[in-house]
C-alpha cells in the first residue's frame, strides 16, 4: 500500500453532518470540507481528510449541519430602516400611501449604507451568503456589501418617474450603464438592471434595458404578476397580460429574473418556460400583502428555475431566508393540493443551487463540491428545540429558524463565528439604525 500525499490547505471543517446539494438529497455523515483560498478542494470523509491533507486551522462542528450559504435571489435591503413602519395593506396603498412618500422623505446615500449594513447584519446572521438588491444608491449598496465581504447581485433602480437617485429612466440608464461597467468581473458583486414593474415602466424604457442587458451581460431582475389587480388592471389598459407585452419586448430570457409571479396561466407558463427566465418566489411578502401565492410546483414541472428571496423588511418583516424556506415549503403543499410538494431537500435547494442558477452563477455557487467558491454555513442542531435529529434536512426547512446558524464563509474567509458576526460592528450599527429611527418617527408623528 502506498501513502496518501499529503497537501497543505487553508481550512478543515468537520462536520457531523453535511448536506452539500449537489448529489441532491443527499445527506452524509462525518465529512470534512478543505478550504483553499477563496475556493472548496475537497469534500472528503474525515478519515480520508487525515490522511490527505494537513491546515492551518480545523473547526470542529460535531452537532453541526454543514451546506452551501444560502442566496437570497430578491429583496430591497436598505428597506429594513423601514421595518414595521407600515403594516396590515395590501400592495399598492402601502407603496403609494406609506413606501414612496417615505422613500421619498429620507432615502440617500446614507440611509442605503446604514440600511444595507442592517440587512447585511441580519442576513448573514441567519445563514445567508449571498443577497440580491433592487434600490436606490446601487453604488453605494455594491461598496457596502464589497467592504463587508458578502455576494452581491446589485440592480440598479429603473422607474418612469423621478426618485433621489435620477430625474426619469434617461438617468437611471446612463448611471446605470456606468455602474454596470464600474462593477463588472467582480467576484463579490454582479451589477444588473432592476425595471421595477410593468405598470411603472413602459416600453421605451423597458426595451433600452433589454438591449443594456444584451450588451453588457447584466442580468435584468423586474416585479412581475405580483397581484391579482397589476394583471387585470393592465389587461384593460393594454390589451394583454404583463407576461405576454413583456416577452413581446424580448425582455424574458435566461438572464431574466421574474419576481413574485402569483398570477400565472397557461400562457404565462409556456411564455416563461419557453423563454428560460427565473422565477423568484417571496411566499412571506405575497402572504403579507396579501398579494397571492406562486404555484411553485407546477412552475417546477413545466422546467422552470424557482428560486427564493425575502423581498424588504418591509413587507416581511424579517430577512430569514431558513423562515421563508418553511413558509414556502408549507404553502408549496396546500398550493399544490399535496403534501408531497416542495421536500425539504428540494425547499433547500430552491435557496441554494436553484439561487444560483437563478443569478448565472451555478458553475461556481450554489452546492458544496471542490473546485465551486467556498461560501459554506453550518447549523448548530444542538438545542433542545431542535431535538432528537432523525434528519438534518427536515429541521433545518421545518424547525430551523436562521438563529441557529452558527458559522459561515464567504469566498473562504470568516464571517460568522459561534453566532458573532466578524466583519459589522453590530454596536455601532445599532446605534446609526437607532438615529434613524428617531429620524423616521418624528417625521412620521408629524
Ligand atoms: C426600483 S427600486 C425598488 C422599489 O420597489 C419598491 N418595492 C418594495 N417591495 C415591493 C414589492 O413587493 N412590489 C413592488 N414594489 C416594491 C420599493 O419600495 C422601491 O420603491
Ligand atoms: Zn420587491
Amino acid at each position: 500500500m502506498t501513502a496518501d500525499t499529503i497537501t497543505a490547505a487553508d481550512i478543515r471543517i468537520n462536520a457531523r453532518w453535511l448536506i452539500p446539494v449537489e448529489p441532491e438529497a443527499v445527506v452524509l455523515e462525518h465529512q470534512a470540507v478543505i478550504i483553499q483560498g477563496d475556493r472548496i478542494a475537497a469534500v472528503v470523509s474525515q478519515a480520508e481528510a487525515d490522511r490527505r491533507f494537513r491546515t492551518r486551522e480545523t473547526i470542529d462542528l460535531a452537532h453541526h449541519a454543514v451546506l452551501p450559504g444560502l442566496i437570497n435571489v430578491h429583496g430591497h435591503a436598505a428597506m429594513s430602516l423601514f421595518r414595521g413602519l407600515a403594516d396590515d395593506l395590501p400592495l399598492m396603498t402601502w407603496l403609494n400611501d406609506h413606501i414612496w412618500p417615505a422613500e421619498g422623505a429620507f432615502v440617500d446615500e446614507a440611509f442605503i449604507a446604514d440600511g444595507t449594513q442592517l440587512a447585511m447584519a441580519e442576513m448573514l446572521r441567519t445563514g445567508t451568503t449571498t443577497f440580491s438588491d433592487m434600490y436606490f444608491f446601487p453604488e453605494i449598496a455594491a461598496q457596502a456589501a464589497h467592504d463587508v465581504g458578502m455576494r452581491a447581485q446589485i440592480s440598479f433602480p429603473l422607474l418612469d418617474f423621478p426618485t433621489a437617485w435620477g430625474s426619469g429612466p434617461e438617468e437611471y440608464l446612463s448611471k446605470g450603464a456606468a455602474f454596470i461597467e464600474q462593477w463588472q468581473d467582480n467576484t463579490y458583486i454582479t451589477p444588473a438592471i432592476g425595471p421595477h414593474a410593468p405598470y411603472t415602466v413602459s416600453d421605451g424604457p423597458l426595451t433600452q434595458a433589454v438591449e443594456l442587458s444584451a450588451a453588457t451581460g447584466a442580468p435584468i431582475q423586474i416585479h412581475l404578476h405580483e397581484t391579482e389587480f397589476e394583471v387585470v388592471d393592465a389587461t384593460g389598459k393594454n390589451g394583454q397580460r404583463p407576461v405576454a407585452r413583456m416577452a413581446g419586448l424580448g425582455l424574458l430570457g435566461p438572464n431574466t429574473q421574474c419576481v413574485h409571479m402569483t398570477q400565472v396561466d397557461d400562457e404565462d407558463l409556456r411564455a416563461v418556460a419557453d423563454s428560460g427566465a427565473h422565477v423568484i418566489h417571496c411566499p412571506e411578502s405575497n402572504l403579507k400583502l396579501a398579494s397571492g401565492l406562486c404555484p411553485v410546483q407546477r412552475l417546477a414541472d413545466a422546467g422552470v428555475n424557482v428560486a427564493i428571496g425575502t423581498d424588504g423588511a418591509a413587507s416581511n418583516n424579517d430577512l430569514d431566508l431558513f423562515g421563508e424556506l418553511r413558509t414556502a415549503a408549507m404553502i408549496a403543499k396546500v398550493v399544490a393540493g399535496d403534501a408531497s410538494a416542495l421536500s425539504a431537500h428540494q425547499a433547500l435547494a430552491m435557496a441554494t443551487l436553484n439561487g444560483a442558477k437563478a443569478l448565472g452563477r451555478d458553475h461556481e455557487l450554489g452546492s458544496l463540491v471542490a473546485g465551486k467558491l467556498a461560501d459554506i454555513i453550518a447549523v448548530d442542531l444542538s438545542d433542545p428545540f431542535l431535538q432528537p435529529v432523525y434528519d438534518p434536512a427536515s429541521h433545518l426547512v421545518y424547525s430551523n429558524h436562521g438563529r441557529a446558524v452558527s458559522h459561515s464563509w464567504i469566498n473562504g474567509v470568516p464571517q460568522l463565528q459561534d453566532g458573532k458576526l466578524t466583519r459589522i460592528d453590530v454596536a455601532d450599527l445599532m446605534l446609526r439604525v437607532d438615529s434613524w429611527k428617531q429620524r423616521i418617527r418624528k417625521q412620521q408623528a408629524q
